[in-house]
């Protein structure tokens, strides 16, 4: 079991709010890249770096885009986290110097820990954040307490509530 359970509150994402959360992230990270503000790469950390790395890359107009596939978690448990997939060698040439990596979020920062190792001089950016990762990531959009689980909304389906009063 992991220590970080349990998540006491639930922070629901849209598809809606995370187009607009991750395209809040691209404008911030606009100019910042190291060639004249741009980067020679976008890094999706798989599975779910894959959307926000995507919405990133077309507003920044990055065209190579890449992906490092790391697991850490099993549902809301977490193990050990592995790298199974690297990027193209290329990309990690020089520490990864002039790439963007881009996750859904950093939580304990396990993850971000194990891919900064690889890529030491790479930029960070994450759409949300929890507190005890924030410091790994040099950009993100919105921190959410360590307590909250943040649901994506490849997550979820939309289904049916009781009313509030219900019926008898
Ligand atoms: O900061 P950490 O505590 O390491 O947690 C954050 C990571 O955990 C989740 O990935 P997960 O390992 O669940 O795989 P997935 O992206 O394929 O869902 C999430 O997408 C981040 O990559
Ligand atoms: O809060 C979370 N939500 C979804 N996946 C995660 N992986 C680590 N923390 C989270
Ligand atoms: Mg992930």
């Amino acid at each position: 079991m992991s220590d970080r359970l349990p998540h006491e509150k639930g922070f629901h994402v849209s598809w809606d709010q995370l187009h607009r959360d991750a395209r809040a992230l691209a404008w911030r990270l606009d100019g910042k890249g190291p060639d004249e503000g741009n980067w020679r790469a976008v890094v999706g950390i798989t599975r779910g770096g894959l959307v926000p790395a995507a919405i990133v890359a077309r507003e920044l107009d990055i065209r190579k885009v890449d992906t490092i596939s790391v697991k850490s978690y099993s549902h809301q448990e977490q193990r050990e986290a592995k790298v199974i997939k690297p990027t193209q060698p290329d990309i990690m040439e020089n520490g990864g110097e002039g790439v963007l990596i881009v996750d859904d979020l950093v939580d304990t920062g396990n993850t971000l820990k194990l891919v900064r190792e690889l890529f030491p001089k790479a930029q960070f950016a994450t759409v949300y954040a929890k507190p005890k990762g924030a410091p790994l990531v040099d950009t993100y959009i919105t921190e959410v307490s360590q307590d909250t689980w943040i649901f994506f909304p490849w997550d979820m389906a939309l289904q049916y509530v009781q009313p509030y009063r219900g019926t008898e």
